[in-house]
């Protein structure tokens, strides 16, 4: 089980020098960032000739101590000009880090949503990941960056900062210490009350990319059907819900705004009434030339305490991005086993005593049923819409479980097996797996080595040998979305070319000349006949098929496999 901790230690782990030079170069600049008030006091001291005891330690510190004001000055330039080179350092190493992170977490999620078992996609659409690539992957950048990174640094220069107010006067120290507290508390109490919101905010959000997911991709029903007023009110309602929450939202996250800078005001006022109270008293430590080093040490540090106030909502929403990420990381994935070379060309697949129904369903597709597929055999699956035929397709390539009953693929169980060593025996030609990819290149050859490329086009050329000229691909045609710019001939064609090129030892193929012109059909007939005896073929099909060689054939009926005599 992933969590966020070991997500983020991994990482760290493998980046150590990248995170070691963030941190030393957000040193550097803090303490360099602490030195420029301190030597404007100097300056002024030097000036106008006052003298605090307090500031006797800083004459150690080498330059600063010069009488000379050019000297200072460049001391002073040069000051500025590390801190500048520092702080851009820190800056790009923590974006650099997030990046990195965020292209590790987001090669990490396709790799696991490329591997998650069918039944989760059965029931979300795609729409529901789309704001995890995006969205998310934000928020937890900027929980890297703001909420983990510069926090931390923000939290060390604020301790060196009270350190260095405490020195110069202890009292001082402990009312910024106290304040830092009880505002952080006061804030941390409303930020709990922004996460509750800000989750209903993202998961409307969610559900409103996957309404316009699934409209999209049923446009051509929506235009056919004239159906853009019922879907424009629909989606008017959720984007209407989602106004409804984001005032709320805003609501919270205005008051936090408008409350970090009067909080810190308030801090303020607090700070010039004990510093004029105890100059009135007396017995001040708090001379000229200290109380502008402490002015411009509280100014330098005001939008560092802002930004620590407001950090707890990029905590909250990191987290909320978190928990999504690793929820999908968490789905069980297929291929836990090893892959092993089956070689199924020489052996037997047996279904024994099968009973299934999907996942999501109580239906029975199959009950107690038991049938076998001998290799190098072409076997003939028949059965009605609805008989079963993707379900059996389902089992066969591991992409479904049985409920009851057992596979053998040779002598291996199917429990044994991981779902690669099967799949890479088995080329499967149906509609339920489409095309894609951006040209029939890529469509068809998934090798991109050269001899594949012209067995490729050899292949395309035969198999479209009876097509008509206008309607003859080539390596480069476009096929648009899953191949919807294509005949059904064309898609066709292409599977059997992409099943083809893949070589494997059984050809699972779906109603194989659904949509084929009739000489393409005889010619692939023709080729199905002469690879009877050196592959195993097993055809789907509502109906038995004419001129086609069959050593076996069974008939899906009432969720059983019966064999044909
Ligand atoms: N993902 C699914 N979840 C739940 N039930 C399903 C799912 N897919 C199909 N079914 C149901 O399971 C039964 C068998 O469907 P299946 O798709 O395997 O039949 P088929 O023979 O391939 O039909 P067709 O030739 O029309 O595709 C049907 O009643 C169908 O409604």
């Amino acid at each position: 089980m992933k969590t966020k901790w070991r997500l983020i230690t991994e990482f760290a782990k493998t980046n150590s020098y990248l995170f070691l030079a963030t941190f030393l170069s957000g040193l550097l600049y803090n303490v360099l960032t602490l030195l420029i008030p301190i030597s404007i006091g100097r300056f002024y001291e030097f000036n106008f000739g006052f003298s605090s005891h307090r500031l006797q330690i800083i004459k150690s510190v080498p330059f600063i101590n010069t009488q000379v004001f050019t000297e200072f000055l460049i001391f002073f330039f040069c000051i500025v000009g590390i801190r500048f080179v520092f702080e851009y350092i820190n800056k790009y190493l923590i974006a650099l880090i997030c990046e990195k992170f965020a292209k590790n977490l987001r090669e990490k999620l396709f790799a696991h949503q490329l591997q998650v078992a069918t039944e989760v996609y059965d029931q979300k659409g795609i729409g529901k990941y789309l704001l995890r690539y995006s969205g998310d992957l934000k928020s937890i950048q900027n929980y890297i960056s703001r909420g983990l990174l510069r926090f931390l640094q923000d939290v060390f220069l604020i301790a060196i900062l009270l350190v260095a107010i405490a020195y110069i006067d202890i009292n001082l120290g402990l009312i910024l210490s106290g304040s830092i507290i009880i505002f952080s508390l006061i804030l941390f109490f409303i930020n709990k009350l922004l996460y509750t919101i800000s989750v209903k905010r993202r998961n409307k959000r969610s559900q409103i990319l996957s309404f316009i997911n699934t409209r999209l991709r049923g446009i051509h029903t929506i235009k056919a059907f004239n159906k853009y007023t019922p879907e424009e009110k629909r989606y008017r309602k959720r984007s209407g819900e989602l106004l409804e929450i984001g005032k709320k939202y805003q609501k919270v996250a205005s008051s936090i705004q408008a409350l970090i800078p009067a909080l810190t005001y308030v801090m303020l006022g607090i700070l010039m009434s004990y510093v004029y109270y105890s100059n009135n008293a007396k017995d001040s430590t708090v001379d000229q030339s200290v109380l502008l080093i402490l002015i411009l040490l509280i100014i330098s540090f005001l939008p560092i305490f802002r930004r620590i106030l407001r950090v707890s909502i990029v905590w909250k929403l990191g987290n909320i991005s978190f928990e999504k990420l690793i929820k999908i990381l968490s789905l069980k994935a297929e291929n836990s086993l090893d892959f092993q070379n089956l070689e199924l060309e020489n052996k037997r697949i047996a279904f024994k005593d099968i009973t299934f129904s999907y996942p999501n369903s109580d239906r029975e597709v199959f009950k107690n049923t038991s049938f076998t597929i001998e290799p190098k055999n072409t076997t003939a699956i028949i059965g009605n819409s609805g008989a079963g035929k993707s379900a059996f397709v389902g089992l066969l390539l591991k992409m479904y479980p049985p409920k009851k009953g057992n596979i053998t693929y040779g002598k291996n169980t199917i429990d044994q097996l991981s779902e690669k060593s099967i799949r890479k025996n088995i080329a499967v030609i149906s509609k339920d797996f489409p095309l894609y990819g951006k040209d029939v290149y890529e469509a068809i050859v998934y090798s991109r080595k050269k001899h594949k490329k012209h067995k490729s086009v050899a292949l395309l050329k035969d198999l479209q040998q009876f097509e008509h000229p206008k309607d003859v691909l080539t390596l480069d045609d476009r096929i648009g979305d899953l191949g919807n710019i294509l005949t059904g001939s064309q898609k066709k064609i292409l599977m059997y070319c992409r099943a083809l090129l893949t070589n494997k030892p059984i050809l699972l193929i779906d109603e194989p000349f659904e949509e084929l012109n009739p000489e393409t059909e005889d010619y692939i007939k023709s080729l199905l006949n002469g690879m009877k005896g050196k592959k195993t073929i097993i055809i789907l099909d509502k109906n038995p098929i004419d001129g086609l060689d069959t050593d076996n054939s069974y008939f899906i009926k009432e969720n059983q496999f019966i064999k044909q005599l």
